[in-house]
């Protein structure tokens, strides 16, 4: 099946990043990306090709290391903190085990930071690989993505008819930043699984850099159509609470990830949400609720009550039942 590449929008965001009189076109690209269907690449970010060509090579020097190397560092390792490395079929995002492995990242809280004294799951320090300049690329990568998720959030918030620091004000001045370094190997026979089962994010906005092997499936106007690589871009979707923060007009897609490429598959998502404490409030949109119908997990986002770290904890611990279980999730 050839790609429909019509059906992913390509979005400027050079005015956005520069400044200037375009800046509102862009907004309004944003905004017809995320009431159709929820997905659009990103060019002109002004992020550097160079640093995302060292977080990739970094990767796939990690995943192509032995088992007991990678686990070194696993999940179980960081305890409530939720960082580090799993094995293939370790995480189950919809239900059941997928056919990738990966490594959690998350902002780096030291010991004395009040969220991790208090004890929270989630918070805490990275579980870094030992490979020379790994911690450095990751780092610098983060406040990369932090800084183009603050510029795609004020672009969000003029399409919306908001003053440009709306998230900004409301949610994202400290927001919760989630790296994840995914490899999915190429399938052993057709019969495997999903590289990631169908999902939706659970945030404001996710950032993904995702190589040339394509398999990325978004579900638009009830069908499945392809995000393949477009070299040089992000693709950006946005997550469960901005469709509940626009009673449904911005939708919170779903999508899955099947790697048929017959190679390795490397993708870097890249989760900007909501501050830890943030609580989740409906915008006025002023026109007509955009609801969908039943959800893939059949929760109904638009009853949430609460903040933003309640409702992430609550989704976490579903995909890692263990570790939920040890922290006292679930
Ligand atoms: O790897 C990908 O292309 C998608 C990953 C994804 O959907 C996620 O981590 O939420
Ligand atoms: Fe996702």
């Amino acid at each position: 099946m050839r790609p429909d590449l019509s059906a992913v929008p390509i979005v400027d965001l050079a005015p956005l990043v520069h400044g200037g009189p375009d800046k509102r076109s862009a907004a309004r690209a944003i905004d017809e990306a995320c009431r159709g269907s929820g997905f659009f690449y990103v060019v002109g970010h002004g992020v550097d090709e160079a640093l995302a060509a060292r977080i990739d090579a970094l990767c796939r020097a990690f995943f192509a290391q032995d088992l007991d190397r990678k686990l070194e560092i696993r999940m179980e390792k960081a305890g409530r903190a939720w960082r580090g490395y799993f094995p293939v079929g370790g995480e189950l995002t919809s239900g059941k085990p997928d056919i990738k492995e990966g490594i959690y990242f998350g902002a780096e809280h030291g010991d004395d930071h009040p969220r991790v004294r208090a004890g929270l799951p989630l918070h805490g320090n990275n579980l870094f690989p030992d490979l020379p300049g790994f911690r450095e690329a990751v780092l610098a990568w983060m406040a990369e993505m932090t800084r183009l998720g603050h510029v795609i959030l004020e672009g969000m918030a003029l399409g919306l008819g908001l003053p440009a620091s709306y998230f900004a004000e409301h949610y994202t001045a400290d927001p919760t930043i989630l790296f994840r370094a995914f490899h999915y190997p190429p399938p052993h026979d057709a019969s495997e699984g999903w590289g990631v089962g169908e999902h939706t994010d659970y945030g404001l906005l996710t950032i993904l850099r995702q190589d040339d092997a394509g398999g990325l499936q978004v579900k638009s106007g009830g069908l499945w159509i392809e995000a393949p690589p477009v070299p040089g871009s992000f693709v950006c979707n946005i997550g469960d609470m901005l469709d509940r923060m626009t009673g449904g007009q911005y939708r919170s897609t779903p999508h899955r990830v099947h790697n048929r490429s017959g190679r390795n598959r490397i993708s870097l998502p890249f989760f900007f949400d909501p501050g830890w404490d943030a609580k989740i409030q409906a915008i006025d949109m002023g026109r007509a609720d955009g609801r969908a119908g039943e959800r893939w997990d059949h929760q109904d986002v638009h009853e949430f009550r609460g903040t933003y770290g309640q409702w992430l904890l609550g989704k976490v611990a579903k995909v890692f039942p263990e570790l939920g279980r040890t922290a006292g999730v679930t």
